[in-house]
């Protein structure tokens, strides 16, 4: 893989509660990361501005809201953020097939095969483990459930879906090549595990075969981030050698 290839898997969570920031993370990494992903924190402090300024530095963005709620709640939401012209934007598969339909089909109604944003579902978050499932009285294994939301949101017309870099391969032979995984819980070997749990390398998400990988704090935390970044890039081009 080309470090040009392994540049543009990695997604910078921006992670951040101000529009300065992202002009200072922008300028830093736009040349060191694919895409930038524009979460609650941010979107909650800064509103659809966010995207702007991301966008006015070149970049593209994942508006990572992780819709639940009624479907129509949801539709709605899907199309404003499909307006806001994102390359990636979420939901919750457990929101249930009913809601990702609807997000589906009123996405693909108002905007056009190349214009639209890419639909993921979020299958169990990457800081879920079996306890936190039985906690909420699932009592099926983390993989399985995973497996079974993933061909749910296939089958609902989802894109793709969010998981963690431990059930890629599970997903791949569930819904196939062109079934966009991307993964968070990646953490180099450089970096602090955080509250994530289910989590893998950034070489070793890759090799699994996550088509993108979001990264924040161990970019963002790091002493130099731009080097932190380069390292990770580093690792996935040597991971594939
Ligand atoms: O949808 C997401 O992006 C997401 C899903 C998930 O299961 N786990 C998860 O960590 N995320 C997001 O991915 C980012 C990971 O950040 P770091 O843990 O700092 O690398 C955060 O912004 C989370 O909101």
């Amino acid at each position: 893989m080309t470090r040009d290839e392994a540049k543009n898997k990695i997604i910078f969570a921006l992670d951040v509660d101000n529009l300065k920031n992202i002009d200072c993370w922008a300028e830093k990494l736009s040349s060191k990361v694919g895409m930038f992903k524009v979460g609650k924190e941010l979107f909650t402090s800064a509103g659809p501005a966010a995207v702007e300024a991301v966008k006015k530095h070149g970049g593209e963005v994942f508006l990572d809201l992780k819709y639940h709620d009624i479907p129509n709640t949801v539709a709605q939401a899907m199309l404003a953020a499909g307006r806001l012209g994102v390359k990636l934007a979420n939901l919750h598969a457990l929101g249930g097939p009913e809601m990702m339909e609807k997000a589906s089909q009123a996405v693909r109604k108002e905007f056009s095969d190349c214009e639209r944003p890419r639909l993921l579902a979020v299958t169990i978050l990457t800081s879920s483990t079996q306890e936190t499932l039985k906690a909420v009285g699932i009592e099926q294994p983390v993989e399985q459930m995973v497996v079974r939301l993933a061909k749910l949101a296939k089958e609902s017309g989802m894109d793709g879906v969010v998981a963690s870099p431990l059930e890629i391969q599970a997903i791949r032979a569930a819904c196939g090549s062109d079934f966009l995984i991307v993964t968070p819980g990646v953490r180099p070997s450089f970096a602090a595990v955080d509250d994530q749990k289910r989590i893998m390398t950034p070489a070793e998400a890759v090799q699994a075969g996550a088509d993108y990988l979001v990264i924040g704090r161990p970019i963002a935390k790091a002493a130099d981030p731009v080097k932190a970044a380069e390292l990770i890039v580093d690792e996935i081009v040597a991971g594939g050698q």
